[in-house]
This record gives structure tokens, sequence and C-alpha cells, in this order.
């Protein structure tokens, strides 16, 4: 029995995220939660001929606790997203009080459960979980997750696009560091298959990694960021999180976690400085079993990525955890 929840289900994310679960057989249960709209989606998917029984909550009563109560994952699109010409820090003073609110009740009700943060920012928002859950006495750092999957999706296919690589599918790329501008790091040199293009391309390439994300609110012209690519890529870390619990071997991504609670973290964390940073890491019965060390090896361009990344990320670190740790509980 799986029980999954999607936090913000009503959304231009947490609609189709909740679709492509509905469709996963893993999930035996699953639980729908916004503050607005939620029961309507939950009538709508509960009409799908798959295994998964979906249910819907709102607030009253407390909704938020029915939902995720003994939850086995929770996944966390709530929140607003960017319009042109912000950046998601400026999403900070809305999303790091929702994103406290949920781990709160999450840490009362579903202490053990897997929580997967899509919440911008996301450098900001996984600190502010982890500062919750400590509080509470029930951080696990190898059950938190920040959702950095679309940064790895979009350097994927902009490779396969660059290169004429046809089987789009079967390029794989680590993308580390965080999820915003700089501090995001794609590393091509570690691209499989290998691939070369010029310097510029490189460039060019990187900066698209980068900045994906303005591309898509440029596009939408004020109608919000990447909803459907960011459901796919949701889904995708999911799947593969509830995969590795199904006792499946061998499933590596990357993730934004807490680098000195995941064996193999420490040594990441002392050669970054920043506490929270996404690398590979290896899924399991246990969550994330190990995180493997990507900065062995990286080229010259790739090492100026990496301090621009550590520079800027340590302070959406410091954001994140100075407000979980002064806010009031939320209500
Ligand atoms: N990690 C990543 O790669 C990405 C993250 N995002 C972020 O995901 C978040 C959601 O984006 P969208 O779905 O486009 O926004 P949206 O506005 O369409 O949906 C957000 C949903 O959250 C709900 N919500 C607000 N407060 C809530 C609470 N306390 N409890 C439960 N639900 C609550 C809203 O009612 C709404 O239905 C944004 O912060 C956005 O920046 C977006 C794309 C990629
Ligand atoms: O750009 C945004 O605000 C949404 C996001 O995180 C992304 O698309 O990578």
């Amino acid at each position: 029995m799986v029980k999954a929840v999607v936090a913000g289900a009503a959304g231009g994310i947490g609609q189709p995220l909740s679709l492509l679960l509905k469709t996963c057989p893993l999930i035996t249960e699953l639980a729908l939660y916004d503050v607005v709209n939620s029961l309507g989606v939950a009538a709508d998917l509960s009409h799908i001929s798959t295994p998964a029984k979906v249910t819907g909550y709102l607030p009253p009563d407390d909704g938020g606790k029915k939902a995720m109560k003994d939850a086995d994952i929770i996944v966390i699109p709530a929140g607003i997203p960017r319009k042109p010409g912000m950046t998601r820090d400026d999403l900070f003073n809305i999303n790091a009080g929702i994103v406290k609110g949920l781990i709160e009740i999450i840490a009362e009700v579903a202490p053990k459960a897997y929580i997967l943060i899509i919440s911008n920012p996301v450098n900001s928002t996984v600190p502010i979980a982890a500062e919750v859950l400590k509080a509470k006495g029930v951080f696990n750092a190898q059950r938190l997750f920040g959702v950095t999957t679309l940064d790895i999706v979009r350097a994927e296919t902009f490779i396969a696009e660059a290169s004429g690589n046809k089987s789009v599918q079967s390029i794989n790329i680590p993308v580390i560091g965080g999820h915003s501008g700089e501090t995001i790091v794609p590393l091509f040199s570690q691209a499989k298959p290998s691939f070369s293009v010029d310097d510029e391309k490189l460039a060019a390439l990187v900066n698209r990694v980068q900045f994906g994300g303005d591309e898509v609110v440029k596009a939408k012209d004020g109608a919000g960021s990447a909803t459907l690519s960011m459901a796919y890529a949701g889904f995708r870390f999911a799947e593969k999180v509830l995969r590795a619990m199904n006792g499946e071997k061998g499933i590596v991504e990357p993730s934004f976690v807490y680098l000195q609670g995941v064996p193999g973290g420490e040594e990441i964390y002392k050669a970054t400085g920043c506490d929270f940073f996404s690398v590979p890491i290896e899924l399991g019965t246990n969550g994330a079993e190990k995180a493997l060390n990507p900065l062995t090896n990286l080229t010259d361009k790739e090492q100026t990525l990496l301090k621009a990344c550590t520079e800027a990320l340590g302070g959406h670190i410091k954001k994140g955890v100075t407000f979980a740790n002064s806010a009031p509980p939320q209500k």
C-alpha cells in the first residue's frame, strides 16, 4: 500500500502531476490537497481506470492533516509562480510561509514521509523544510528532496537538439548545485554519450539550461511559469523514488539534498561549503542512500561555474534557515 499526496494539486503543475501520479501502478491511494478546487480535480481523476484511489481535501475541518496523514510520499508544488521580470527569490515572501505551514502539518501527521519540494525558491524552501523538521525532531535528510529534475530534463533536450542525437532518452547528464540562474551547473563534460560542440555553442547551452525557466515565463507572458514540463519532471523523480522504495536497485537521479545527512555527502559539503546541494543521488529503500561526488574531473569552465554557484547558493540557504527559525508557526 502506497499513499501519495500532492499539496498544491489544483495548480498549473499540481493538476498534470496528479494525472501522471494517477497513472502510476505503484500508488494505491492518491490524496489531493489544495486551498481551492481540489475536490473537483479529485472527482475528475477518480474516474480514470487505474488502481489509485483518489480523494480531495480543502483546508476546513483539518483537511490538510487528513490529506497528509500517514502518507508515504508527498509532492509539494504549492505556491505562487513567477511573472516576467521576477526572480525565483521574489517568490520567497509568499512561498516560504506556505512551505513552512505544509511541513509543520507533515511533521505532525506523516513524519516518515518522503517529501519532494517543487515550490520555489527551491534553494531556500528545502532548507526551510529541513529546519522545521529538525525543530520537531523528525528530520531525516535521506527523505527530503528538492526537485531539480527539470534542469536535467532541459539539459538532455537541449543537448539532443544541439548534437543531432535522435535518441534523447538515452542521454544522461548531471546538473548540480541549486535551482536558479547561476546556481544551476550543468556538467556537459560528463554527458553520456559524450558530445562535442565549440566553446561558443557550449556557453550558449549552459546559459540556456541556467535560464530555461525564464524562457517559459517570458513565453507565457504573465500567465505563470513552466507547469507541464515540470509535471513531467516531478513525476519522473517521484516515480524513481517509488521504484527505489519498491526495492529496485541502481536508480540514480540528481536532487537537492542536505549533504551532511546523506552518506557520501560530507566530502561534497567540504568541497562546496554548501549544506544543501543538488548532486546525483543513489535511491534505495531508505531514500537517498548515497550522494555521488560529481566534482572530480571538472573542466576549468565548470570550476568557474561552480564557484559562481556556491557564492550565490550559500546566501539562499541562509535566508531559508533564518526564516524557518524566526517566523511563528503558520496557520
Ligand atoms: N522546482 C522546479 O523546477 C519548478 C518549480 N516551480 C514552482 O512551483 C510552484 C507552483 O507553480 P504553479 O503550479 O505554476 O503555480 P499555480 O499558482 O498554478 O499553483 C499553485 C497551487 O498552490 C496552491 N496553494 C497555495 N497555497 C497553498 C497551501 N498553503 N496549501 C496547498 N496548496 C496551496 C494554489 O491554490 C494553487 O492551486 C511555484 O512556486 C513555481 O515557482 C515551477 C516550475 C519548476
Ligand atoms: O522559472 C520558474 O520560475 C519556474 C522554474 O523553476 C523553472 O521553470 O525552472
